[in-house]
């Protein structure tokens, strides 16, 4: 499927950022048949979370799994040959060029995809000066791109502000994944690099990640259907 064929609905994808996994399957039967994709990162991962990947598999749904991971090359490739078996569409990995290339090793022929996380969206220019980088946020995501298309990687995260570049340097090849997006109104929290969602997909994002605009809502349903609605306005669907 190529990133244009991808139905506006499917490019929402829900961030269970909740504590325990009872939360997160409370969470789903709430958002029913509306949400297509989620996310399962640290907190609910390491509240025994994993699991859930196949059983949301085993019912049609797609699985990100957010683990971040970033070690010596042969871990990460042992590693991710496990991730390919649970189940999982997308696994993210830090951009550096040996964290990288351990994952692609890792995921070999499967179907699973490795999203290399540029800079974190809750990083702004003095974050990273701070962190010891001399790059502004801007330059560093758009050689950490280019490393990634060159060692295989099939996309990126970054904030829907840097995919505007992304796309002149990696073109539909690679999936663009972008969390810090917040619909108008909604608080920050920590997030310093953000877009509404229409704003995201008109910037030419393929997917949106969303927790607590969502799973902290009184109505998360409501605020799921109302994202993908706007993600539908953006492109004209
Ligand atoms: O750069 C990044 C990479 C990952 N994330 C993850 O996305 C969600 C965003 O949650 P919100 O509650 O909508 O802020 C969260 O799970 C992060 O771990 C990110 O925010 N930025």
């Amino acid at each position: 499927m190529t990133p244009a064929e991808i139905a506006p609905k499917d490019r929402l994808i829900v961030a269970l950022d909740l504590p325990s996994v009872d939360a997160a399957e409370a969470m789903i039967a709430r958002l029913g048949d509306s949400v297509t994709f989620y996310k399962i990162g640290y907190q609910l991962a390491y509240a025994g979370g994993l699991p859930l990947i196949g059983k949301l598999a085993d019912k049609g749904k797609k699985v990100f799994a957010d683990l971040k991971m970033h070690d010596i090359g042969n871990t990460v490739t042992r590693g991710v040959e496990s991730v390919a078996k649970l189940g999982a569409t997308f696994v993210t990995v830090h951009a550096y060029p040996q964290t990288m290339k351990g994952a692609v090793e890792g995921r070999g022929s499967a179907s699973l995809k490795i999203l290399a996380v540029t800079v974190l969206t809750s990083y702004n220019d003095d974050d990273l000066h701070a962190a010891g980088y001399r790059l502004s946020v801007s330059e560093l995501v758009e050689a950490r791109a280019q490393q990634a298309q060159v060692l295989g990687v099939d996309g990126l995260v970054s904030s829907p502000e840097e995919v505007g570049a992304l796309r002149k340097i990696v073109g539909h090849q690679m999936s663009l994944v972008t969390p810090g997006i917040r619909p108008a109104g909604s608080a920050s929290g920590d997030q310093k690099r953000i877009m509404t969602p229409g704003r995201a997909i008109a910037a030419g994002a393929d997917y949106l990640v969303v927790g607590r605009p969502v799973v902290e809502a009184a109505d998360p349903k409501a605020i799921a259907e109302a994202i993908q609605a706007e993600i539908a306005q953006a492109l004209g669907a």
